[in-house]
């Protein structure tokens, strides 16, 4: 099991643990064996200095095995616990690494699934079942060797037990498996159908959709009952008839046991020691079952988790990329084409080329691909043809880590962290001290509003910023992107319509911005670009028209069309019918 990779780095302990683990075991195999000598010393000898003697031998070895046994289970524990937070560390930090695309075809509630409920199956599994697993074996064995050593003929009865009861484990441990794999799944359905609702609530409660979402959520939740009844009822069932197996046993034990004491051919404590093998080889079945239940669970999540580890980004730093360093803000497009899925191209030979603090305004109708081309800018997605540089450098050859250290975007639908305002203007930049978020923030038109508030800069901000407006929103997503210094700014510009104060606010906190770096805006009103260097007119995936806003409205083209239809002026020509 890949798991097996994990424990690795604990191998001293995992051997310090095991070693204490079988002491305590072993010593726990000789209780009975001394409960003999002090049963037959009373009865057989009845001698009270040896009665004395054993009693003293007796405490030794339960001092000593709790002592072993209590190292031992909880090293072992320790060991499992630590996996899990490597594991879920790992997984964490794979998840981060994995690109935009397959964020795209998950169900996010599904992955928060693996990284709580998978691994926490796994955490039952590894922590507690590690040190049962190990110590009902050697208890099992050695109880079944100490029996025969005893009264071969008697330990026959255990011999006709175990296998029924093993095939029992087996049988309904294939039937647990899979029932426990399903409940994690539809757990993963409901966590999923919570996270999606909760997370959109805003279009639930516009839509007046409680009543659909909550049903939607207990059908999902019915189902999971369902499937962890029948779980739970396989599972009790499983341990009933184990009990009843076993008392069985015990009791034909009592019985064959006394007819042997009573021809002479078995002392008391003989008999004493043999039930208490006995009883600990029922103890060492049940615990040995219980950990192929728990482990059987585990086996579904680690699947899922290994599978989501094994899940390959889409982009990857070359082996020898290198940092990106001092862009001065130039940027090319050669020959790019791009699409999402095979045969649909999206981008289609894209050519163009800017200098540094150009503005660069994108504008087409909806579909176009202008986010797309924006997108490919950070590396957000692999070009299938062509080439984008910065300064001439190919932006594939250095790594994503630097070549988005010189970008920063501000995206149409703002998504702020539920922590303060000051620690999501902070985000542009970790390091920055207090002061530097308040600059930022005063450059952005922000400082105002937020002193506004009673609590200024710790002012919570709600979930995904909610409790902000959409142009405060804005300027404090334009306060950290300033706060990054960034050498090229990514600009969806809001359609929202903010009123024409905050709408003015917002424009000069960008202009501040625009002025120390190239900038790509994806213009939705036609009026704010008209001091824009180059525009890119885009449909369909190609670029149709390029040029300032002048010589575009003298081509008489598509961009010519669009800026009529904005305002109010179309003239409808023969070429257009
Ligand atoms: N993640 C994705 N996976 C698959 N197809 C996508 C994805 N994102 C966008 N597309 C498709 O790519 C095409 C271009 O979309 P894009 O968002 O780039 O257009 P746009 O010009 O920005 O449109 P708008 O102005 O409406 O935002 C669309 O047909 C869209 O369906």
């Amino acid at each position: 099991m890949k798991i097996l990779a994990y424990v690795k780095p604990y191998k001293k302990k995992l051997i310090v643990a095991l070693i204490a683990s079988v002491l305590a075991t072993l010593v726990w195999l000789a209780v009975p064996l001394g409960l003999r000598e002090l049963l037959d010393a009373v009865f057989d000898d009845g001698d009270m200095a040896l009665l004395n003697r054993v009693t003293g031998v007796l405490i030794g070895l339960f001092i000593s095995q709790a002592l072993l046994g209590f190292w031992g289970s909880y090293s072992l524990d320790w060991i499992g616990e630590k996996i899990v937070a490597d594991l879920r560390k790992n997984l964490y930090e794979h998840l981060n690494r994995l690109s935009l695309k397959f964020y795209s075809n998950q169900r996010l509630g599904e992955i928060t699934s693996r990284l709580t409920n998978d691994v926490a199956a796994i955490r039952d599994a590894v922590t507690g079942t590690l040190s049962e697993g190990l110590t009902q074996s050697i208890n099992l064995v050695g109880s079944v060797v100490l029996m025969v050593y005893l009264n071969w003929r008697l330990s026959l009865i255990i011999f006709v037990t175990v296998p029924v009861i093993t095939l029992a484990v087996r049988y309904f441990g294939q039937l647990i498996r899979k029932l426990s794999r399903d409940v994690q799944d539809r757990l993963a359905d409901t966590t999923a159908i919570a996270e999606e609702a909760l997370g959109a609530i805003e279009s639930v409660k516009s839509f007046a959709r409680e009543p659909y979402e909550v049903g939607r959520y207990n059908t999902g939740v019915d189902t999971l009952f369902d499937t962890a009844r029948k779980k739970v009822l396989f599972s009790n069932l499983f341990w009933s008839s184990v009990g009843v197996v076993f008392m069985s046993t015990m009791i034909v034990i009592f019985w064959y046991g006394g007819t042997e004491v009573l021809a002479g051919r078995l002392s008391a404590g003989d008999l004493v020691a043999f039930i208490f093998f006995a009883f600990n080889i029922g103890r060492s079945m049940g615990g040995m079952s219980r950990v192929y239940t728990v482990f059987s669970s585990a086996v579904g999540a680690s699947e899922r988790i290994f599978g989501l580890m094994e899940e390959q980004p889409d982009v990857e730093d070359h082996p020898d990329a290198v940092e990106l360093r001092d862009v001065k803000g130039a940027v090319s497009f050669e020959d790019v084409s791009f699409h999402y899925e095979e045969n649909q191209p999206v981008l289609r030979d894209i050519n163009f080329s800017c200098k540094p603090g150009d503005i660069v305004a994108l504008v087409g109708p909806s579909g176009a691909g202008k986010t797309t081309l924006l997108k490919l800018i950070p590396r957000f997605y692999d070009v299938q043809k062509g080439t984008i540089r910065f300064d001439g450098t190919d932006i594939s050859t250095v790594t994503q880590q630097s070549l988005r250290n010189q970008i920063a975007i501000v995206p149409q639908d703002i998504q702020l962290f539920g922590s303060t305002i000051r620690e999501n203007i902070r985000y542009g930049r970790l390091d920055a001290t207090d002061r530097e978020v308040e600059d930022a923030a005063k450059f952005a038109q922000a400082h105002d509003f937020i002193m506004e508030h009673p609590d200024g800069y710790e002012a919570m901000v709600g979930e995904r910023g909610i409790k902000l407006s959409g142009g405060q929103r804005q300027r404090v997503a334009i306060a950290r992107a300033i706060l990054k210094n960034p050498n090229i700014l990514l600009l969806d510009e809001a359609t929202s319509s903010l009123d024409s104060e905050s709408e003015a606010a917002v424009q000069l906190a960008l202009n501040h911005l625009m002025k120390s770096c190239t900038t790509f805006v994806i213009a939705h009103r036609l009026s704010t670009i008209q001091n824009a260097t180059t525009i890119l007119v885009m449909d369909n995936g190609r670029i149709l028209e390029k040029g300032t806003h002048q010589q575009l409205l003298e081509q008489n083209g598509l961009y010519r069309r669009l800026y009529d239809i904005q305002f109010h002026k179309e003239t409808v020509t023969d070429n257009e019918i």
